[in-house]
């Protein structure tokens, strides 16, 4: 069926909010992080996460993005720890990014934008039976960002682990997805420490085309959201 959503002007960020009432929410993602603002924890715990290389199953268009689906039936590759309580299984992982290098991920950073931003997301096995009924829960997902930001740089694997940079220090908040339908069921965590792509590979993501087979050839030249209100929430750090 043909997205009702996307990201042009007819039906980009600006206007979801009329297809999506939850746009105009009070947890909405992605945020701007402001570092003089944030708030260290102790008793945020460091990440736990374990992959199995086998989780990985399609690589596809997934008219917003380019995703790769991986093999939740079972517990194989799991978040823990860092902000969570119990276990989230690894979904899927996929990318944001902007029409040039200079900016496209979600989340900023003191008004800094990156150039794209990997999203790897989790769901809430334990306390729920799938990933659609953990959507619609305020616990139910986890998902790490991963700024990125342009240079050359080596890419290699599917363990998602392969692209999280050196640092393992991160902020976290209470959000949303950042796609409609914009569920507020999102514990973020954003780790600090940016990764890099190279401005091939950040055009090679440009070149993905967000129209369907057999229709006018048209790229998805960007596909982030702005940063929404922050309103009644704290953005706690793991770090000092
Ligand atoms: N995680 C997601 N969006 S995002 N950009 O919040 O990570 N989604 C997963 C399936 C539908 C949207
Ligand atoms: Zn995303």
């Amino acid at each position: 069926a043909r997205q009702s959503w996307g990201y042009q002007d007819h039906n980009g960020p600006e206007v979801w909010h009329e297809l999506f009432p939850l746009a105009n929410g009070d947890r909405q993602s992605p945020i701007a992080i402001k570092s003089s603002e944030v708030k260290y924890d102790p008793f945020l715990r460091p990440l736990s996460f374990s992959y199995d290389l086998t989780s990985p199953k399609v690589i596809l268009n997934c008219g917003y993005a380019f995703s790769i689906e991986c093999d939740d039936t079972e517990d194989r590759s799991v978040l823990r720890a860092g902000p969570l309580k119990g276990s989230y299984r690894l979904r899927q992982l996929h990318f944001h990014w902007g029409p040039t290098d200079d900016y496209g991920s979600e989340h900023t950073v003191d008004g800094l934008e990156f150039a794209a931003e990997l999203h790897v997301v989790h769901w809430n096995s334990e306390k729920y039976p799938c990933f659609v009924d953990a959507a619609q829960q305020p616990d139910g997902l986890a998902i790490v960002g991963v700024l990125v930001k342009g240079s050359q740089v080596a890419f290699t694997n599917f363990d998602p682990s392969s692209l999280f940079p050196e640092s393992l220090d991160y902020w976290t908040y209470h959000g949303s997805l950042t796609v409609p339908p914009l569920l507020e069921s999102v514990i973020w965590i954003v780790l600090r420490q940016p990764i890099t792509a190279s401005s091939e590979q950040l055009a090679t993501f440009r070149s993905l085309l967000c129209s369907a087979k057999g229709e006018p050839a048209c790229c998805l030249l960007s596909n982030c959201r702005p940063p929404q209100p922050l309103r009644n929430r704290h953005v706690r750090a793991f770090f000092h």
